[in-house]
Protein backbone atom coordinates (compact mmCIF):
# COMPACT_ATOMS: atom_id res chain seq x y z
CA UNK A 1 0.00 0.00 0.00
CA UNK A 2 1.39 3.60 -0.85
CA UNK A 3 0.50 5.87 1.96
CA UNK A 4 0.74 9.98 1.41
CA UNK A 5 1.41 11.46 4.77
CA UNK A 6 1.56 14.94 5.29
CA UNK A 7 3.11 16.82 8.48
CA UNK A 8 5.95 14.47 9.42
CA UNK A 9 7.31 17.26 10.78
CA UNK A 10 4.64 17.87 13.01
CA UNK A 11 3.56 15.90 16.31
CA UNK A 12 0.52 13.30 14.95
CA UNK A 13 2.32 12.67 11.41
CA UNK A 14 5.94 11.87 13.18
CA UNK A 15 4.52 9.67 15.30
CA UNK A 16 2.62 7.78 12.89
CA UNK A 17 5.55 7.52 10.18
CA UNK A 18 7.44 5.03 11.93
CA UNK A 19 4.39 3.18 12.21
CA UNK A 20 3.05 3.12 8.83
CA UNK A 21 6.25 2.38 7.80
CA UNK A 22 5.55 -1.31 9.03
CA UNK A 23 3.32 -1.79 6.75
CA UNK A 24 3.31 0.06 3.71
CA UNK A 25 5.32 2.60 1.25
CA UNK A 26 5.25 5.92 3.00
CA UNK A 27 5.49 9.37 0.80
CA UNK A 28 6.03 11.93 3.24
CA UNK A 29 6.33 15.16 0.79
CA UNK A 30 7.95 18.15 2.29
CA UNK A 31 6.06 21.27 2.36
CA UNK A 32 7.60 22.54 -0.13
CA UNK A 33 6.70 19.79 -2.29
CA UNK A 34 2.87 19.25 -0.92
CA UNK A 35 2.14 23.03 0.69
CA UNK A 36 -1.30 23.15 1.78
CA UNK A 37 -1.73 26.67 1.34
CA UNK A 38 -1.57 26.11 -2.16
CA UNK A 39 -4.59 24.05 -2.64
CA UNK A 40 -4.28 24.57 -7.00
CA UNK A 41 -0.97 22.20 -6.77
CA UNK A 42 -1.94 19.63 -4.79
CA UNK A 43 -3.94 17.05 -7.17
CA UNK A 44 -1.12 17.46 -9.95
CA UNK A 45 1.54 16.86 -7.27
CA UNK A 46 -1.19 13.50 -6.06
CA UNK A 47 -1.02 12.53 -9.10
CA UNK A 48 2.39 11.74 -9.37
CA UNK A 49 2.65 10.06 -5.88
CA UNK A 50 -0.17 7.56 -6.87
CA UNK A 51 -1.41 7.09 -3.07
CA UNK A 52 -4.09 4.28 -2.24
CA UNK A 53 -4.42 5.99 0.76
CA UNK A 54 -3.86 10.28 2.25
CA UNK A 55 -3.48 10.80 5.60
CA UNK A 56 -3.65 14.45 6.45
CA UNK A 57 -2.03 15.66 9.85
CA UNK A 58 -0.70 18.67 8.64
CA UNK A 59 -2.66 22.05 9.53
CA UNK A 60 -2.35 25.48 10.70
CA UNK A 61 -2.27 25.39 14.63
CA UNK A 62 -0.61 28.10 15.83
CA UNK A 63 -4.27 29.15 17.26
CA UNK A 64 -3.46 33.22 19.00
CA UNK A 65 -1.63 33.47 15.39
CA UNK A 66 -4.42 32.57 13.69
CA UNK A 67 -6.43 35.33 14.37
CA UNK A 68 -4.09 37.73 12.83
CA UNK A 69 -3.84 35.33 9.92
CA UNK A 70 -7.36 34.29 8.91
CA UNK A 71 -6.69 33.72 4.82
CA UNK A 72 -3.78 31.70 5.39
CA UNK A 73 -5.61 29.64 8.33
CA UNK A 74 -8.34 28.77 5.94
CA UNK A 75 -5.67 27.78 3.24
CA UNK A 76 -4.54 25.32 5.08
CA UNK A 77 -6.86 24.23 7.06
CA UNK A 78 -9.82 24.05 4.48
CA UNK A 79 -9.02 24.80 1.11
CA UNK A 80 -5.36 22.84 0.79
CA UNK A 81 -7.84 19.93 2.69
CA UNK A 82 -10.90 20.45 0.34
CA UNK A 83 -8.43 20.29 -2.92
CA UNK A 84 -7.00 16.74 -1.21
CA UNK A 85 -11.02 15.82 -0.65
CA UNK A 86 -11.63 16.45 -4.13
CA UNK A 87 -8.72 14.26 -5.43
CA UNK A 88 -9.84 11.54 -3.24
CA UNK A 89 -13.36 11.12 -3.83
CA UNK A 90 -12.45 11.43 -7.96
CA UNK A 91 -9.91 8.69 -7.65
CA UNK A 92 -11.73 6.58 -4.60
CA UNK A 93 -8.74 6.52 -2.43
CA UNK A 94 -9.51 7.32 1.27
CA UNK A 95 -8.40 9.99 3.37
CA UNK A 96 -8.07 10.11 6.49
CA UNK A 97 -8.08 14.15 8.30
CA UNK A 98 -7.80 15.54 11.56
CA UNK A 99 -9.94 17.74 13.34
CA UNK A 100 -10.55 19.81 16.79
CA UNK A 101 -12.07 20.23 20.14
CA UNK A 102 -12.17 23.98 18.90
CA UNK A 103 -14.61 23.49 16.22
CA UNK A 104 -17.01 23.65 19.61
CA UNK A 105 -18.29 26.38 21.04
CA UNK A 106 -18.03 24.84 25.14
CA UNK A 107 -20.76 25.87 26.45
CA UNK A 108 -22.63 22.48 26.89
CA UNK A 109 -22.20 20.38 30.31
CA UNK A 110 -22.05 16.80 28.50
CA UNK A 111 -19.00 15.38 26.41
CA UNK A 112 -19.43 16.65 22.50
CA UNK A 113 -20.38 13.88 20.25
CA UNK A 114 -19.34 13.88 16.29
CA UNK A 115 -22.59 15.28 15.62
CA UNK A 116 -23.00 18.01 18.05
CA UNK A 117 -23.56 20.96 17.14
CA UNK A 118 -20.37 23.37 16.48
CA UNK A 119 -20.16 27.13 17.10
CA UNK A 120 -15.63 27.49 16.75
CA UNK A 121 -14.86 30.81 18.93
CA UNK A 122 -11.56 31.43 16.91
CA UNK A 123 -10.06 31.72 13.68
CA UNK A 124 -8.47 28.04 13.68
CA UNK A 125 -11.60 26.42 14.93
CA UNK A 126 -13.88 27.81 12.21
CA UNK A 127 -11.14 27.04 9.75
CA UNK A 128 -10.91 23.70 10.75
CA UNK A 129 -14.42 23.17 10.59
CA UNK A 130 -14.28 24.52 7.46
CA UNK A 131 -12.05 21.61 6.15
CA UNK A 132 -14.51 18.52 7.39
CA UNK A 133 -17.48 20.29 6.33
CA UNK A 134 -15.40 20.38 2.42
CA UNK A 135 -14.27 16.70 3.22
CA UNK A 136 -17.97 16.04 3.62
CA UNK A 137 -18.84 17.34 0.98
CA UNK A 138 -16.14 15.93 -1.58
CA UNK A 139 -18.23 12.91 -0.88
CA UNK A 140 -14.98 10.56 -1.38
CA UNK A 141 -14.39 7.49 1.59
CA UNK A 142 -13.07 9.52 4.70
CA UNK A 143 -12.48 9.53 8.42
CA UNK A 144 -12.02 12.20 10.41
CA UNK A 145 -10.23 11.94 13.71
CA UNK A 146 -11.26 14.53 16.03
CA UNK A 147 -8.54 14.58 18.90
CA UNK A 148 -8.02 17.32 21.73
CA UNK A 149 -5.13 19.13 23.52
CA UNK A 150 -2.38 16.94 21.77
CA UNK A 151 0.75 17.02 23.02
CA UNK A 152 4.26 14.62 23.19
CA UNK A 153 7.68 14.59 24.47
CA UNK A 154 8.95 16.78 21.55
CA UNK A 155 7.33 19.85 19.42
CA UNK A 156 5.70 22.84 20.10
CA UNK A 157 2.96 21.91 22.99
CA UNK A 158 1.76 22.70 26.32
CA UNK A 159 4.05 19.80 27.81
CA UNK A 160 6.88 21.66 27.01
CA UNK A 161 5.57 24.61 27.57
CA UNK A 162 5.19 23.94 31.17
CA UNK A 163 8.26 21.86 31.56
CA UNK A 164 10.19 24.88 30.89
CA UNK A 165 7.93 27.38 32.72
CA UNK A 166 8.20 24.86 35.87
CA UNK A 167 12.42 25.20 35.66
CA UNK A 168 12.07 29.29 35.26
CA UNK A 169 9.54 30.38 37.66
CA UNK A 170 8.39 29.93 41.42
CA UNK A 171 4.92 30.23 40.49
CA UNK A 172 2.74 29.15 37.71
CA UNK A 173 -1.28 30.38 36.89
CA UNK A 174 -3.22 27.95 34.69
CA UNK A 175 -6.49 28.33 33.79
CA UNK A 176 -8.78 25.94 35.78
CA UNK A 177 -12.14 26.09 33.73
CA UNK A 178 -11.57 24.93 30.55
CA UNK A 179 -11.76 21.32 30.30
CA UNK A 180 -10.97 18.28 28.00
CA UNK A 181 -8.80 15.39 27.83
CA UNK A 182 -4.52 15.99 27.11
CA UNK A 183 -3.83 13.55 24.12
CA UNK A 184 -0.62 12.07 23.23
CA UNK A 185 0.64 12.06 19.79
CA UNK A 186 1.19 8.57 20.10
CA UNK A 187 -2.15 7.11 21.22
CA UNK A 188 -3.58 8.91 18.47
CA UNK A 189 -0.54 7.12 15.87
CA UNK A 190 -1.25 3.92 17.61
CA UNK A 191 -5.17 3.84 17.19
CA UNK A 192 -5.23 5.19 13.46
CA UNK A 193 -1.41 2.61 12.27
CA UNK A 194 -4.18 0.43 14.07
CA UNK A 195 -6.86 1.07 12.07
CA UNK A 196 -4.88 1.11 8.67
CA UNK A 197 -3.21 -2.07 9.46
CA UNK A 198 -5.97 -4.42 10.84
CA UNK A 199 -8.22 -2.43 7.26
CA UNK A 200 -6.00 -2.98 4.74
CA UNK A 201 -7.45 -2.98 1.41
CA UNK A 202 -10.55 -2.47 3.02
CA UNK A 203 -10.47 1.16 4.61
CA UNK A 204 -13.14 2.37 1.56
CA UNK A 205 -15.69 -0.30 2.75
CA UNK A 206 -15.08 0.57 6.32
CA UNK A 207 -15.29 4.05 5.95
CA UNK A 208 -18.44 4.23 3.92
CA UNK A 209 -20.04 2.27 6.32
CA UNK A 210 -18.24 3.43 9.37
CA UNK A 211 -16.30 6.65 8.09
CA UNK A 212 -17.20 10.41 8.79
CA UNK A 213 -15.85 11.99 12.36
CA UNK A 214 -15.23 9.86 15.03
CA UNK A 215 -13.71 11.45 18.32
CA UNK A 216 -10.62 9.92 19.18
CA UNK A 217 -8.61 11.31 22.51
CA UNK A 218 -7.08 9.83 26.21
CA UNK A 219 -9.89 9.08 28.16
CA UNK A 220 -10.59 10.65 31.54
CA UNK A 221 -10.73 14.53 31.85
CA UNK A 222 -9.27 17.06 33.09
CA UNK A 223 -8.36 21.04 33.17
CA UNK A 224 -5.20 22.92 31.96
CA UNK A 225 -4.88 23.39 35.92
CA UNK A 226 -5.10 19.97 36.75
CA UNK A 227 -3.00 18.70 33.39
CA UNK A 228 -0.17 21.06 34.54
CA UNK A 229 -0.34 20.10 38.27
CA UNK A 230 0.35 16.28 36.87
CA UNK A 231 2.91 17.46 34.58
CA UNK A 232 4.96 19.04 37.48
CA UNK A 233 4.34 16.20 39.81
CA UNK A 234 5.38 13.35 37.27
CA UNK A 235 8.95 15.37 36.66
CA UNK A 236 9.51 15.94 40.20
CA UNK A 237 8.79 12.29 40.94
CA UNK A 238 11.44 12.11 38.04
CA UNK A 239 13.88 13.14 39.76
CA UNK A 240 13.84 16.72 37.71
CA UNK A 241 14.66 19.89 39.98
CA UNK A 242 12.25 22.48 39.18
CA UNK A 243 12.01 26.31 40.21
CA UNK A 244 8.34 25.96 40.70
CA UNK A 245 7.16 25.86 44.62
CA UNK A 246 3.33 27.30 43.26
CA UNK A 247 0.64 26.33 40.65
CA UNK A 248 -2.42 28.81 41.20
CA UNK A 249 -5.87 27.95 39.61
CA UNK A 250 -7.08 30.87 37.62
CA UNK A 251 -9.71 31.60 35.35
CA UNK A 252 -10.05 31.98 31.91
CA UNK A 253 -10.79 35.72 32.43
CA UNK A 254 -7.00 35.79 33.92
CA UNK A 255 -5.38 34.75 31.27
CA UNK A 256 -6.02 36.83 28.52
CA UNK A 257 -5.07 35.37 25.13
CA UNK A 258 -5.57 36.44 21.40
CA UNK A 259 -8.31 34.00 20.59
CA UNK A 260 -11.11 32.26 22.47
CA UNK A 261 -10.92 28.66 23.94
CA UNK A 262 -14.24 26.46 24.62
CA UNK A 263 -14.52 25.89 28.31
CA UNK A 264 -15.92 22.47 27.65
CA UNK A 265 -13.55 20.33 25.53
CA UNK A 266 -14.61 16.73 26.25
CA UNK A 267 -15.13 14.43 23.62
CA UNK A 268 -17.50 11.36 24.03
CA UNK A 269 -15.68 8.32 23.03
CA UNK A 270 -18.47 6.04 22.32
CA UNK A 271 -18.55 6.35 18.47
CA UNK A 272 -14.63 5.23 18.70
CA UNK A 273 -15.40 2.08 21.34
CA UNK A 274 -18.67 0.93 19.00
CA UNK A 275 -18.28 1.18 15.74
CA UNK A 276 -13.91 1.02 15.17
CA UNK A 277 -13.11 -1.32 18.24
CA UNK A 278 -10.97 1.05 19.76
CA UNK A 279 -10.00 2.18 23.19
CA UNK A 280 -7.61 4.51 24.37
CA UNK A 281 -5.06 5.02 27.32
CA UNK A 282 -6.15 7.16 30.16
CA UNK A 283 -4.82 10.68 30.01
CA UNK A 284 -2.68 9.95 33.17
CA UNK A 285 -0.92 6.33 31.77
CA UNK A 286 -0.38 8.35 28.22
CA UNK A 287 1.18 11.04 29.90
CA UNK A 288 3.63 8.58 32.23
CA UNK A 289 4.85 7.14 29.04
CA UNK A 290 5.66 10.70 27.49
CA UNK A 291 7.21 12.01 30.67
CA UNK A 292 9.25 8.58 30.46
CA UNK A 293 10.55 9.80 27.11
CA UNK A 294 10.77 13.74 28.01
CA UNK A 295 13.06 13.17 30.91
CA UNK A 296 14.85 10.47 29.06
CA UNK A 297 15.47 12.99 26.16
CA UNK A 298 16.75 15.66 28.36
CA UNK A 299 19.20 13.57 30.34
CA UNK A 300 20.68 12.03 27.19
CA UNK A 301 21.07 15.93 25.81
CA UNK A 302 22.60 16.75 28.95
CA UNK A 303 25.02 14.20 28.37
CA UNK A 304 23.90 11.99 31.62
N1 LIG B 1 -1.96 20.20 18.46
C1 LIG B 1 -3.12 20.03 19.04
O1 LIG B 1 -3.29 20.29 20.24
C2 LIG B 1 -4.28 19.48 18.28
C3 LIG B 1 -4.21 19.21 16.94
N2 LIG B 1 -5.31 18.77 16.24
C4 LIG B 1 -5.22 18.51 14.82
O2 LIG B 1 -4.42 17.35 14.67
C5 LIG B 1 -3.62 17.44 13.47
C6 LIG B 1 -2.17 17.23 13.82
O3 LIG B 1 -1.73 18.26 14.69
P1 LIG B 1 -0.23 18.34 15.23
O4 LIG B 1 0.52 17.14 14.80
O5 LIG B 1 -0.31 18.70 16.66
O6 LIG B 1 0.29 19.61 14.44
P2 LIG B 1 1.76 20.26 14.45
O7 LIG B 1 1.57 21.73 14.61
O8 LIG B 1 2.63 19.53 15.41
O9 LIG B 1 2.27 19.94 12.99
C7 LIG B 1 1.67 20.52 11.89
C8 LIG B 1 2.40 20.09 10.64
O10 LIG B 1 1.75 20.73 9.53
C9 LIG B 1 2.76 21.22 8.66
N3 LIG B 1 2.27 22.35 7.89
C10 LIG B 1 1.92 23.58 8.32
N4 LIG B 1 1.59 24.37 7.29
C11 LIG B 1 1.71 23.60 6.17
C12 LIG B 1 1.53 23.86 4.79
N5 LIG B 1 1.17 25.06 4.33
N6 LIG B 1 1.75 22.85 3.92
C13 LIG B 1 2.15 21.63 4.35
N7 LIG B 1 2.37 21.34 5.63
C14 LIG B 1 2.15 22.33 6.54
C15 LIG B 1 3.89 21.61 9.59
O11 LIG B 1 5.07 21.72 8.88
P3 LIG B 1 6.36 22.51 9.48
O12 LIG B 1 6.87 21.66 10.59
O13 LIG B 1 7.24 22.62 8.32
O14 LIG B 1 5.81 23.83 9.97
C16 LIG B 1 3.86 20.48 10.59
O15 LIG B 1 4.61 19.39 10.11
C17 LIG B 1 -3.98 18.81 12.86
O16 LIG B 1 -5.03 18.63 11.95
C18 LIG B 1 -4.51 19.60 14.05
O17 LIG B 1 -5.41 20.62 13.64
C19 LIG B 1 -6.51 18.54 16.85
C20 LIG B 1 -6.65 18.76 18.20
C21 LIG B 1 -5.54 19.22 19.04
C1 LIG C 1 1.29 28.74 29.15
C2 LIG C 1 -0.01 28.92 29.90
C3 LIG C 1 -1.20 28.59 29.30
N1 LIG C 1 -2.36 28.76 29.96
C4 LIG C 1 -3.64 28.38 29.32
C5 LIG C 1 -3.97 29.10 28.03
C6 LIG C 1 -4.93 28.14 27.37
O1 LIG C 1 -6.24 28.36 27.85
C7 LIG C 1 -4.45 26.78 27.83
C8 LIG C 1 -3.67 26.01 26.80
O2 LIG C 1 -2.73 26.85 26.17
P1 LIG C 1 -1.97 26.49 24.82
O3 LIG C 1 -1.76 27.75 24.08
O4 LIG C 1 -0.81 25.64 25.14
O5 LIG C 1 -2.98 25.57 24.09
P2 LIG C 1 -3.69 25.74 22.68
O6 LIG C 1 -2.70 26.18 21.67
O7 LIG C 1 -4.95 26.48 22.81
O8 LIG C 1 -4.00 24.19 22.42
C9 LIG C 1 -4.89 23.85 21.41
O9 LIG C 1 -4.15 23.66 20.22
C10 LIG C 1 -4.98 23.41 19.10
C11 LIG C 1 -4.07 23.20 17.90
C12 LIG C 1 -6.03 22.40 19.32
O10 LIG C 1 -6.56 21.84 18.36
C13 LIG C 1 -6.61 22.23 20.70
O11 LIG C 1 -7.12 20.93 20.92
C14 LIG C 1 -5.64 22.60 21.80
O12 LIG C 1 -4.70 21.57 22.05
O13 LIG C 1 -3.61 27.03 28.97
C15 LIG C 1 -2.39 29.21 31.29
O14 LIG C 1 -3.44 29.34 31.91
N2 LIG C 1 -1.19 29.53 31.90
C16 LIG C 1 -0.01 29.41 31.25
O15 LIG C 1 1.08 29.72 31.83
MG1 LIG D 1 -0.75 26.52 21.20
Amino acid sequence: MRIVLTGTNGQVGGALRPLLEKGGTVIAPSRIAFDLSKPETLAEALDGFKPDLIINPAAYTAVDRAEDERELAFLVNAKGPAAIAAWSARHRVPLIHFSTDYVFDGSNDRPWREDSPTGPLSVYGASKLAGDLAIRVAGGPHLIVRTSWVYAASGANFLRTIARLAGERKELRIVADQVGAPTTASAIAAAVAGIVVSNGSNLEGLFARNGGVVNLACAGETSWYGFASAIVAGLKSRGVKLAVEMITPIATADFPTRAKRPGNSRLDLSRLRDRLRVTTPTWQEALSSELDSLVARQRELAGR
